[in-house]
């Protein structure tokens, strides 16, 4: 128990709230939209929006200005066209915008050259994901993670640049992520660092692997929550085990896997993993950064995809989440391995939560869909049975006859199975029905070996 307790991460880390003015710019590709195979839907580019200022208010920027720019032909030099470069310039002057972020990956060349242009720091999409990562990264292996992240990013980047950036950053230790002194180092210096930082990471994983086969040892399945950042894990996570894990309106706020053993309403222990928010167009290596993070999830028993149905890009996110999941080799459409969770079922009206009925009657996939509101609690006993099931076999109810001198076998049925009835006999011996698992029922003929005269009357299974 107290493992797992000692792995929650402590609290976050205070950092200096410095507030920004931003802007943020949505750069739309016409042509390269519905380019994605079938199943990922296009975003809508009002949701991207959104999204683009919930990240950056995920760091404590105040947005100013946010803008959706049609680009109809990617320039080399700058993404947008230079009109829009120049209104964009008039905006950042006149709200006095200190930095402008590009929903969207830049070359450095165009980092570079829009900076120049707009007279402020720009950070594209992936600089801005690995910012939140560096903020909210809670145990030494998430910020050793994003470390390693960030330096390989700034590795293929900017090197002429690193001391133009510094002087126009006034050294206000403003975006100050990790790696930031390292920035008027050398590529030499830089590529040292990274492998110092990657034997650290090693000795950190060692320990870590270590205790997870030390917890393989313990019979508790692991159960892991995943899904897009905001689909609320957390506070599913919270809802279930009790635990106060952060669950707040910020994406992200969960970066490091927080493990909790919980016991299901039959007796049944599993550990239950909150990881990492995902996103759309997570740089490959950042998932490869995090993938020690995501072991939790690649050895989970079971997996809880959570969805927020409520978002007009669900089925998008669910496509990104899938994609990830794939990456890390699992399989999304294993419906022994993954269950679906439609989250945030309360936010709907009639008629959608109607159609998402239906829906999830018809089967994603062949997928097992449980329709929940982690804040309300619907349907979140049905998600627990559903688990138990799965982790522990069938549940049946079983009728058992105890004389007196077998009581010492009470405490364990109490643990191990839901007593729904109970009836203290005169003689002081005590009869009772119980529901429990086929891993309870299988347990309790051993049990049952020793105390001989227990009468079990178990259904046929
Ligand atoms: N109305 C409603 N809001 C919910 C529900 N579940 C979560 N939320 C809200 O959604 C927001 C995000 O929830 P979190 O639990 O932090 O989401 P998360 O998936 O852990 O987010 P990341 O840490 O970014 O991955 C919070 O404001 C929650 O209160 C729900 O069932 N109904």
């Amino acid at each position: 128990m107290t493992e797992y307790e000692e792995r929650r991460p402590r609290q976050p880390i205070e950092h200096k709230t410095v507030v920004t003015r931003a802007a943020v710019v949505v750069p739309v590709l016409r042509q390269t939209q519905a380019t994605e195979e079938g199943e990922t839907v296009p975003r809508a580019d009002e949701s991207r929006l959104e999204e683009a200022v919930g990240l950056a208010a995920a760091i404590d920027l105040e947005i100013v200005s946010a803008v959706i720019v049609p680009v109809s032909k990617p320039r080399p030099a700058t993404l947008i066209g230079a009109g829009k470069v120049e209104e964009l310039k008039g905006v950042v002057a006149a709200e006095e915008i200190g930095l402008v972020i590009v929903d969207h990956p830049l070359t450095p060349v165009q980092q570079r050259n829009l900076e120049k242009e707009l007279g402020a720091k720009v950070l594209d999409r992936t600089g801005l994901i690995l910012e939140i990562f560096g903020r909210r990264a809670r145990t030494k292996e998430g910020r050793l993670q994003v470390e390693l992240a960030h330096l390989n990013y700034q590795k293929g980047r900017l090197v002429r640049s690193w001391t133009h950036l510094e002087r126009q950053r006034g050294g206000a230790g403003f975006l100050g992520g990790p790696g930031e002194t390292q920035i008027e180092s050398d590529r030499r210096q830089l590529q040292e660092k990274i492998g110092r930082l990657e034997r650290e990471l090693e000795a950190v994983r060692r320990t870590r692997t270590l205790h997870r086969s030390k917890r393989k040892k313990a019979p508790h399945p692991v159960v892991a929550l995943v899904g897009y950042t905001n689909a609320g894990k957390s506070t599913l996570f919270n809802a279930i085990t009790g635990a106060e894990v952060l669950a707040k309106d910020l994406l992200f706020a969960t970066l490091d896997p927080t493990l909790r053993r919980i016991t299901l309403p039959h007796g049944t222990e599993v550990i239950l993993s909150d990881t990492v928010g995902f996103i759309s167009d997570l740089p490959t290596h950042l998932v490869a950064a995090f993938r020690a993070t995501l072991e939790e999830v690649i050895e989970a028993e079971l997996v809880l995809h959570v969805r927020d149905m409520a978002n007009h890009d669900a089925s998008a996110q669910a496509g990104d989440v899938n994609k990830i999941l794939a990456d890390l080799e699992i399989d999304t459409a294993d419906a022994e391995h993954v269950v679906e969770v439609w989250n945030k079922v309360d936010l709907l009206d009639e008629a959608a939560r109607a159609a998402l009925v239906t829906a999830s009657e018809s089967g994603a996939k062949g997928l097992d869909v449980h329709l929940v509101s982690a804040v309300t609690g619907e349907g979140i006993d049905a998600l627990l049975a559903n688990i138990e099931t799965r982790v522990a076999g069938r549940i049946s109810d079983i009728a058992l006859d105890i004389p007196a001198d077998s009581l010492p076998i009470l405490p364990w049925i109490y643990e191990n199975a839901s007593v729904q009835e109970r009836t203290d006999r005169e003689d002081g011996g005590v009869s009772l029905t119980a529901g429990m698992t086929a891993q309870a029922r299988a347990e309790l003929r051993r049990m049952t070996a020793r105390y001989p005269d227990v009468r079990v009357a178990s259904p046929a299974g």
